[in-house]
């Protein structure tokens, strides 16, 4: 990962995450403020000023941020698709949406799952629509004719490929490779494979901006499969690990408002249990933990060491024994202490 922080530029898009009761209690108000100007506007009454759009998640760019998204940019303009591999956590998601929304296209998003089959990647039949003609021509001859309509409806893929939108197509090993196959002819042969549609309708030519980038964790992670060699095989790997603690820090600080030497705080403890403890300790820890110690630490100076352990264990505890009080959550809180 980049070494020199010195050199390190960062620009921050969006805003941070408001912590503070005052401001949520503030939100409330915009959302009513918000339905009462559309309701204004449906009866005609002079229009509210509606409260200003809630601005997108921040995304941080520094040096070693851009020299990944750099990478990933420049195979979607070789045309490749792009697989984005990495631990739970570490940013891969914010990357792919980052890099898909730099080309300027639509973005279309995909949730991989174990129900997702090849209809709903591509499409499907979603019943008919019955109509009736009635022929009355001859006199007293009343002649019906009942006529049902397949109605097709395209699911994401046919759609980002029809429209040469940015795919992003998250834990997609998450998937049964079986739904995978159309990939194929979509990633080699550019034409995507409608199963269930006939004729000429049965292929889309891909749009010539058409691209995709997949995420995925590592394969040993639970609930993931192991995909088809023939898919991998047409994809670029782009592996990432967790950021170093400089630009670890810099996502934390633009997600909570929390003094700097507490964000640097929880940033180095987040580093040391990823290396001490053997369940996954990602950037979304360090920045749940700073929003709970926004809100739990009241003190003037600093964090006590036992207030930080205890919002750690919080933060960690789901990730072992599905977070039930028992051994294991004594023995993590107990690991947790000796670091901090
Ligand atoms: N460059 C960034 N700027 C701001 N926040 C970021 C950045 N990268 C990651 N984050 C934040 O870190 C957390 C984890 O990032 P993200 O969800 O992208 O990771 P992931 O690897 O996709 O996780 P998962 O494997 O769970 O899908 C999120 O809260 C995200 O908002």
């Amino acid at each position: 990962m980049a070494d020199d922080s010195s050199s390190r530029k960062r620009k921050v898009r969006g805003t941070k995450i408001r912590t503070d009761r005052a401001q949520k209690s503030g939100r409330k108000a915009e959302k009513e403020l918000r339905r009462k100007a559309a309701a204004s506007e449906r009866n005609g009454d002079t229009p509210l000023s509606a409260p200003e759009e809630v601005a997108p998640e921040p995304f941080v760019e520094t040096d070693e941020i851009d020299s990944i998204r750099n990478r990933i940019q420049g195979w979607l303009e070789a045309e490749q698709p792009v697989h984005l591999i990495g631990p739970t956590g570490c940013g891969k998601t914010s990357l792919a949406l980052s890099a898909a929304a730099e080309r300027g296209r639509p973005v279309v998003w995909l949730n991989g799952d174990e129900a997702v089959d090849t209809a709903a990647l591509v499409g499907a039949h979603a019943g008919g629509e019955r109509y009736e003609e009635r022929d009355q021509f001859v006199g007293g001859v009343d002649k019906r004719t009942q006529i049902v309509r397949e109605r097709w409806v395209d699911n994401p893929l046919s759609v980002a490929v029809r429209e040469g939108a940015t795919l992003v197509y998250n834990e997609f090993s998450r998937s049964d490779p079986a739904a995978h196959n159309v990939l194929l002819s979509l990633f080699e042969e550019g034409v995507l494979e409608r199963p269930g549609k006939r004729g000429d309708d049965r292929t889309i030519d891909v749009h010539p901006e058409f691209r995709a980038i997949l995420t995925s964790n590592d394969i040993e992670y639970a609930g993931v499969h192991q995909q088809q060699d023939a898919l991998l095989d047409r994809v670029v790997g782009v592996h990432i690990d967790y950021y170093d603690a400089e630009t670890e820090r810099e996502i934390v600080d633009a997600h909570v408002e929390l003094p700097s030497d507490q964000i640097d705080e929880v940033v180095s403890t987040t580093q040391q249990l990823r290396d001490e403890l053997d369940i996954v300790v990602g950037t979304r820890a360090a920045i749940t933990t700073a929003k709970g110690l926004s809100v739990f630490n009241t003190s003037d100076n600093g964090i006590a060491d036992e207030l930080l352990a205890d919002v750690f264990t919080d933060v960690l505890a789901p990730k072992v024994s599905g977070g039930r009080e028992g051994d294991d959550v004594t023995e993590l809180k107990d690991r947790i202490s000796e670091t901090v």
